[in-house]
């Protein structure tokens, strides 16, 4: 459904796309995560032809951004990172002046918006002034208005930004049902653990280059491979940790009194052995552990300098 294409986009001397390629199958819900500045916006920009690349190709529909952007824009909803909402306007005008705008007919128009403040649980609002309406129910108001003309993709510029635990999960179940209405989804944040559970495919992107991608246990399991051991010895911690720095599945040692804390980029086969190693040469290990893995650390370390 969507193809990017060795992405590059300069604003000025900076790079803020670095050759992105990447594709996204029709109705998947494909999460995009990446640091601030990682170029997220920007791409998200490029699909919804509101920015031109500096070279390179996206496809929407089997449509060129750049070449046919009137047609990609009749397959595309796109919901920016910030909006403008009209604060003279009722929930309901507010959606049909986007209706009106993408020429949809009165008629139509009455039927569609009633069903859509109903898919964003907004219904008892439709008479409420948009500025009245919490933070939440404007950035439902906003997916609502993205949805106006039942486009194929979706494009969401971190939806979930600034949003109470609460509203995260009424998006969550909003984006869903629209997973289940066929529609293909792309969503971005800097957390990835907020999109793990919404999406089917993780795109990593750091400083405008694509690090990561997969299915979302797979880029778990590749995230599990990166651990970090705590060694405790009795004596010879010096020795035991010059000998850890030789080995290859060994990232980074650092001490902590008697305990040696070891960035470990092996699978459970290489613990073992590392282990039996250190037992094996005589070294004193009282205590060996496996910290526990935060999620988000983890992903930084994963996304650290990778890409510069
Ligand atoms: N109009 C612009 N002029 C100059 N530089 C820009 C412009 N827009 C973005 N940039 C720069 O391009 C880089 C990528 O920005 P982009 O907004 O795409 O990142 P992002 O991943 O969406 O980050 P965020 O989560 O902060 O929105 C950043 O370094 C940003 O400062």
């Amino acid at each position: 459904m969507i193809q990017i294409q060795n992405l590059r986009k300069r604003y000025g001397k900076m790079e803020a796309l670095k050759g992105l390629t990447l594709e996204i199958d029709k109705g998947t819900v494909f999460g995009f995560v990446g640091p601030n500045g990682a170029g997220k916006s920007t791409t998200m920009s490029i699909l919804a032809t509101l920015l031109e690349p500096t070279s390179g190709k996206a496809y929407v529909g089997g449509f060129e951004v750049t070449k046919n952007p009137k047609e990609v824009r009749k397959l595309i909803g796109y919901m920016p990172d910030f909006f403008g909402v009209y604060d003279n306007l009722t929930a309901e005008e507010y959606l049909d002046f986007y209706g009106a705008n993408y020429d949809i007919p009165l008629a139509e128009r009455k039927q569609i918006i009633p069903q859509l403040l109903e898919l964003v649980n907004l219904s008892h609002k439709r008479d409420a002034y948009v500025d009245s309406l919490s933070r939440g129910m404007k950035q439902r108001l906003g997916l609502a208005r993205s949805l106006v003309h039942n486009p194929e993709v979706l494009i969401l510029d971190e939806p979930a930004s600034g949003l109470d635990p609460r509203a995260r999960i009424e998006l969550r179940e909003i984006l869903k049902e629209l997973r289940d209405m066929g529609k293909t989804i792309i969503i971005s944040s800097h957390i990835l653990p907020e999109l793990a559970e919404m999406c089917d495919v993780i795109g990593i992107i750091e400083e405008g280059d694509l690090v990561a991608f997969g299915r979302v246990d797979e880029i778990y399991a590749k995230m599990q491979e990166k651990r970090v051991l705590r060694i405790r010895l009795t004596d010879r911690v010096e020795e035991a940790m010059t000998r850890l720095r030789e080995m290859p599945v060994v990232s980074g040692v650092t001490r902590e009194g008697n305990w040696v804390v070891v960035g470990f980029a092996g699978n459970d086969e290489q613990q073992v052995h590392l282990l039996h190693d250190l037992t094996t040469a005589g070294y004193p290990v009282a205590a060996f552990n496996e910290a526990e893995g935060n999620l988000e650390e983890i992903f930084l370390e994963i996304t650290k300098g990778v890409g510069s």
